[in-house]
C-alpha cells in the first residue's frame, strides 16, 4: 500500500506516539510505523503465564518525571509506591547481610566509597548541563577516561569499587569499563528536571527517586493506550527499511506500506536507527554516531508466589549483590499483594554468560539467585517468566544506548539535531530524564515542535 501525510513518525515506542500525538494535536497529518506487532517498545506488560502481566521492561517513575506523569494522568493510568518498608538484602563476597533501605550497603568499605559518590554528585550538579556534557570545560579529560578507571583512581578499596561498578550495572546495564566518565555525569545532570538539576540521589533511590512508583496494572498501559487512541495512525509489523529524500519530499518503506511526507521523525535508539537504509547517505557526524552507541544488556526475571513472603521477613524485596546472574531485585508484586512477584535484572557480563542459555536454564539460574538472597522459600514459585532484551530484533538490548569514550565530545552533537527532513527523537536524545520513560516522551513532544513550528 502507498499513503501520504504530513509526518511519517518510524517507531513506535513512547517517543514515537508522543511525537504523533502532537502533531496531530497541531492539524497536522500522521501515519506512525512500527516493526513489532504491538506499542510500546522498551515498555512491555509481560504476559506470566496465568492471564495477568508483570512489567518486562520499564517499570518505575519518580520525581521530576513530570512528562511521562501528565501522559499517565491524561491516560487515566494511575500510580502507586513501590513496596519499600523493612530492609535491603547486600550480597558479597559470598555472605548476605541486610541494611536499612536508603541506607548505603554496609560493607566494611562504605567509607570509601562516599567521597567518590560526592565527588559525582558535585561535578554533575556543578560543570554539566544536562544534554549538552560536552560543552563542560573539562568535557575532554572526563570523556578521556571510562567510570572504571575513573572510579580506580578515586578509590582504593574492593567495596567501594563493586558497589560503582553495581552503580553503573543497575542504572546502565554495562560494564563501567563500557561507558564514559562524561556519559555518567551528563545521566547524573539529566536526573531532574527545567527547575531541578539532576542528582544522584533522585537517579539511585526508591523513595524520592527514580524509582519511587509504579504504574498500576503495569507500565505498558501508557503506550498502550495511546496508541489505541491514535487508532488507523499506527501500521503495526511494518519494519520501516529504507528512507529516501528526494524532491523536497521523504519516503519511507516498510513491509507492506510505502509513505511519502514532508518530514520524517526515527524515534528509536541510535543503534536501532542504524539498521534502516537512507538514501542519500546521513552526514557523517550523525551515521557514525549510530555505529558509536551500543545498547546495554539486560534482561529481567519474575518469580510469582502466593504471597510476598519476604515482606513478611521483614525484608523490602531489594536486593544488590557483586555476582549474577541476578544482580538487583525488586518486589513486583500488584499493588493489592495479592499475589507476591519477586522481580530481577540480568545485566552486561551476566547476560553474556547466559547468551545461549535454553529458557528452562535461564529461568533455573536466575530462581538460584532469588534462593540465594531471599531463603529457601524463593525456591517454589507458583510461576516464573522473563524477557531478554538482547534477543528482541527490534530492541537489540536495553535500558538505553551508551556512550564509550570520546564519543558525546565528538558526535554528541549529532543526537538530537535534525538533519534535513529527517528529525531524531527517543530516550537517547531527551536533555532530561535520558534512558528512561521520561525522557522518551519529552523527546517526542520536542521533534513535535521543531515539525510543527516548520509546517
Ligand atoms: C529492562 C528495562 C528496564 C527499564 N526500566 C525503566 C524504568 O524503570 N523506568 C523508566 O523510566 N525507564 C526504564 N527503561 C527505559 C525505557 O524503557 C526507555 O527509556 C523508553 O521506553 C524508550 O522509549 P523510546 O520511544 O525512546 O524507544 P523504544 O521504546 O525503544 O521505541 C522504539 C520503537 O521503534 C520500533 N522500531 C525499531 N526499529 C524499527 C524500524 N526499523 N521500523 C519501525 N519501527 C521500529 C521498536 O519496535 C520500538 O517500538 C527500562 C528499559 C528496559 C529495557
Amino acid at each position: 500500500a502507498a499513503a501520504t501525510a504530513d509526518v511519517v513518525v518510524i517507531g513506535g515506542g513512547l517517543a514515537g506516539l508522543t511525537a504523533a500525538r502532537n502533531l496531530i494535536a497541531a492539524g497536522k497529518s500522521v501515519i506512525l510505523l512500527e516493526a513489532r506487532d504491538r506499542a510500546g517498545g522498551r515498555v512491555y506488560n509481560m504476559p506470566i503465564g496465568d492471564g495477568t502481566t508483570s512489567e518486562g521492561g520499564a517499570e518505575f517513575i519518580g520525581p521530576t518525571q513530570d512528562r511521562i506523569a501528565a501522559l499517565a494522568t491524561d491516560m487515566g493510568v494511575a500510580t502507586f509506591k513501590t513496596y519499600n518498608t523493612g530492609n535491603n538484602v547486600y550480597w558479597r563476597n559470598g555472605a548476605k547481610s541486610t541494611y536499612a533501605a536508603g541506607e548505603l550497603p554496609p560493607d566494611p568499605d562504605v567509607a570509601d566509597l562516599f567521597p567518590a559518590l560526592q565527588q559525582l554528585g558535585t561535578i554533575a550538579a556543578t560543570e554539566i548541563t544536562p544534554g549538552r556534557p560536552w560543552t563542560a570545560a573539562k568535557a575532554e579529560e572526563y570523556d578521556s577516561q571510562s567510570f572504571y578507571t575513573w572510579s580506580r583512581a578515586n578509590t582504593t578499596t574492593d567495596g567501594a569499587r563493586v558497589l560503582l561498578d553495581e552503580f553503573i550495572s543497575t542504572s546502565l546495564s554495562v560494564r563501567s569499563k563500557d561507558v564514559s566518565l562524561l556519559y555518567v555525569l551528563n545521566y547524573i545532570a539529566a536526573a531532574g528536571n527545567e527547575g531541578n538539576h539532576g542528582t544522584l540521589d533522585r537517579l539511585i533511590n526508591v523513595a524520592g527517586g527514580a524509582q519511587e512508583s509504579r504504574f498500576v496494572g503495569g507500565s505498558a498501559l501508557v503506550p498502550l493506550k495511546l496508541a489505541a487512541k491514535l487508532g488507523r495512525v499506527v501500521k503495526y509489523s511494518a519494519p520501516a527499511r529504507k528512507v529516501t529524500v528526494a524532491s523536497g519530499r521523504v519516503t519511507v518503506v516498510a513491509d507492506g506500506i510505502t509513505v511519502t511526507a514532508k518530514r520524517a521523525i526515527v524515534a528509536m535508539s541510535p543503534s536501532m536507527a542504524s539498521k534502516i537504509d537512507f538514501e542519500p547517505a546521513l552526514p557523517a557526524s550523525r551515521a557514525q554516531l549510530m555505529q558509536r552507541y551500543p545498547m546495554g544488556s539486560v534482561a529481567k526475571f519474575v518469580a510469582v508466589y502466593d504471597t510476598p513472603f519476604w515482606r513478611a521477613d521483614g525484608l523490602t524485596g531489594q536486593a544488590v549483590s557483586d555476582i549474577g546472574p541476578i544482580d538487583a531485585t525488586f518486589d513486583n508484586s500488584p499493588p493489592d499483594a495479592s499475589r507476591g512477584i519477586l522481580m530481577g535484572f540480568v545485566s552486561q557480563s551476566n547476560m553474556r554468560k547466559l547468551d545461549s542459555a535454553s529458557s528452562a536454564d535461564f529461568a533455573k539460574a536466575c530462581l538460584g539467585s532469588f534462593v540465594q538472597y531471599f531463603g529457601a522459600k524463593a525456591a517454589s514459585p507458583k510461576r516464573t517468566a522473563f524477557q531478554r532484551w538482547d534477543n528482541e530484533l527490534w530492541s537489540g538490548g536495553g535500558p538505553v544506548g551508551v556512550a564509550a569514550s570520546g564519543v558525546l565530545t565528538e558526535f554528541g552533537h549529532a543526537l538530537a539535531k535534525p538533519t534535513g527532513l529527517i528529525h531524531w527523537a527517543g530516550t537517547e536524545t531527551s536533555d532530561y530524564w535520558t534512558g528512561y520513560m521520561d525522557g522518551a516522551v519529552r523527546s517526542g513532544e520536542r521533534v513535535a515542535k521543531e515539525i510543527a513550528a516548520q509546517l
